[in-house]
């Protein structure tokens, strides 16, 4: 098929309000099978209102000078600690064999019963009440989707039921590694088909349980890698299940574009890789400024990266052990499926030692 790189990921909508067990169905296919799907936003979820104010918040944030950004440089303690703070352009890499990612990042950790805001800067310090709000809306869509998740894996009452991924997500239980991102990828002036093609964000697959990924209509670049090697773009706006017009031209008609998910890798180790943590990538595309946004849902620290109990899990078997064994040999992780239990929060030390080249 010599178009089939061009062609748009077949990504299905999935509307969550009524969550019934056909729906929590609906979710887990797509979670197993594309490793992404899309959530129907009424409104009623994440408001169109609040996603244009961070968007906006996150447009005046990096168009600061240099130096006002570093004052809160990733990681330092003025700007909160480890994973917290602003990224200077090529300052990450999420594919490590392509060095410098060409984009900056500032990155905000929710606030906890045991961990007040991030000191942030200016215009995010005077925004902090709708950050934290936006921040708490996210986590309960993510705890929406787990428990959709749980139902449809049916996992017994007495281990925790359709609530066992929700309740290791319990941010009133203790620290996690959670982090809403605001991404910034300046203009390039190199052009489409020039020598090697520019690589915005490289190859990687997101490290916690679940990202929801905010796109803006008009800015695409955000690419899938399918079972055949081949990648394939995702709209921002997908066509709607009952119309045949496609994507991003219909912005304006169809409001807010559905909210995009992600599966990532500590729901492929819970599975035993029945949910795929797919690889993605973002590639320069035209060339313009682009802006995204991603809420990285992650379990509390502790939680332990062991199959998830239940009869959906046992009777998928072995089939995706080969799969966990090869995403662990990709992260670097070692050895085969069998291999040592990591907790949440030493899976994410290894990954973002690797994404930012930090020593120990
Ligand atoms: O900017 C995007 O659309 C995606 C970014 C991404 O995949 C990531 O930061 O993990
Ligand atoms: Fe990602």
């Amino acid at each position: 098929m010599p178009h089939s790189e061009t062609k748009d990921a077949d990504i299905p909508i999935i509307s969550i309000s009524h969550p019934t067990l056909e729906v929590a169905q609906q979710v887990l296919s797509a979670a197993s099978t594309h490793g992404f799907l899309f959530i129907c936003n009424d409104g009623s979820i994440l408001p169109t209102s609040s996603i244009n104010k961070m968007f906006d918040l996150s447009a005046r944030v990096f168009s600061q000078p240099t130096i006002q950004k570093a004052t809160h440089a990733i990681h330092t303690p003025e700007a909160g600690g480890l994973n917290c703070g602003w990224v200077r352009m090529s300052g990450e890499s999420l594919d490590p064999s392509h060095p410098g990612d060409p984009k900056e990042a500032f990155n905000i950790a929710p606030p906890t019963s045991s961990s007040p805001l991030q000191p942030l800067p200016s215009p995010l310090s005077s925004s902090a009440t709708e950050i934290c709000d936006f921040l708490g809306s996210c986590h309960d869509l993510c705890t929406r989707i787990l428990t959709l998740l749980g139902a449809a894996l049916r996992i017994p009452e007495e281990e925790g039921g359709e609530s066992w991924f929700a309740d290791r997500h319990d941010e009133s239980k203790g620290p996690s590694g959670t982090i809403f991102r605001m991404l910034y990828y300046p203009a390039t002036t190199a052009q489409r088909g020039e020598g090697e093609q520019r690589i915005r964000a490289g190859a990687h697959s997101d490290y916690g349980s679940i990202t929801l990924l905010f796109r803006l209509p008009g800015q695409p670049g955000l690419e899938i890698l399918k079972p055949d090697g081949t990648w394939a773009p995702v709209p921002v706006n997908p066509p709607s299940p009952t119309s045949n017009s496609s994507s991003d031209d219909d912005a304006k008609e169809m409001g807010s574009p559905p909210i995009l998910v992600n599966i990532g890798d500590l729901l492929c180790f819970w599975t035993n890789g029945m949910l795929k943590s797919t690889v993605h990538r973002v590639t320069f595309s035209g060339g313009e400024e682009r802006y995204s946004m991603a809420y990285f849902c992650h379990p509390l620290d502790g939680a332990r990266l062991e199959a998830v109990p239940g009869a959906v899990i046992q009777a998928y078997g072995d089939k995706g052990r080969e799969e966990v064994g090869r995403q662990r040999e990709r992260l670097g992780l070692g050895g085969g499926a069998g291999s040592e239990v990591l907790t949440a929060k030493e899976h994410l030390d290894r990954r973002l030692k690797v994404t930012y080249g930090l020593k120990d």
